[in-house]
């Protein structure tokens, strides 16, 4: 089972997904960067100033190298990502045709997407908040009108693929979050079995 953890940058992903290697025997991946391949790729991505084409192939050759080497393998084990093509489409919809993006990620990915999502959407303020907390990548420099726009996306993406999905206050505490995470995670863990 494929289920990808998403959010706009510092929602807390991968704070949660630290918990979370403690409390499931899962294969934990991440995008962009996870291949030795993908984390060139990485590179890239956070620190050049290139164009949204080339950027958004970089991201595809990312996902395809990750699902390629590692999500196919393990399809039948329980797989957790921290980002996923519901990113990909969320931040690239900005600038891209939604239908265009959903053909060119089912070709990179074989139409291997996440079975279930888990959201986590932040407040307006704690977004200001914990960003000025951090030194920004390129694409955090975009602002905070439009991290909000691609959070607004990544909920629309899910809805327009018909990907289940659980919407989760990013500004809970911690382990309250973590719990609900686990709890739905177990619950699709023995609707399985
Ligand atoms: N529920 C939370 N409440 C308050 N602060 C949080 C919470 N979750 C994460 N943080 C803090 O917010 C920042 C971004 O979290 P992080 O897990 O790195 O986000 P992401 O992986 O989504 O970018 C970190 O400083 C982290 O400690
Ligand atoms: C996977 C993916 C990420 N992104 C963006 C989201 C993030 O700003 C950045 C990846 O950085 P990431 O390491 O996920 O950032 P954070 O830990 O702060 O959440 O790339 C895209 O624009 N397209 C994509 O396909």
């Amino acid at each position: 089972m494929y289920i990808a953890i998403e959010g706009i940058d510092t929602a807390g992903k991968s704070t949660q997904i630290e918990l979370l290697k403690k409390e499931f025997n899962a294969i934990f991946i991440k995008e962009p960067g996870f291949t030795s391949f993908g984390k060139k790729i990485r590179e890239i991505l956070l620190n050049e100033d290139i164009s949204k084409k080339a950027e958004l192939f970089l991201f595809l050759a990312d996902r395809s190298e990750t699902i390629e080497e590692v999500v196919k393998p393990n399809i039948n084990k329980l797989i957790i990502s921290d980002r996923s093509v519901i990113s990909g489409i969320a931040y690239a919809m900005e600038f891209f045709d939604f239908d265009m993006l959903v053909n060119l990620n089912k070709f990179a990915t074989d139409s291997i997407f996440p079975e279930f999502v888990i959201i986590l959407k932040l407040e307006k303020e704690d977004l200001i908040y914990r960003l000025s907390q951090k030194e920004k990548d390129s694409i955090e420099k975009r602002g905070i009108e439009y991290l909000l726009k691609i959070q607004d996306n990544i909920i629309a993406t899910c809805n327009r693929l018909e990907i289940p999905y659980l919407l989760l206050e990013a500004s809970k505490n911690i382990e309250e979050i973590n719990f609900r995470i686990k709890k739905a995670i177990s619950g699709l863990i023995k609707r399985d079995n």
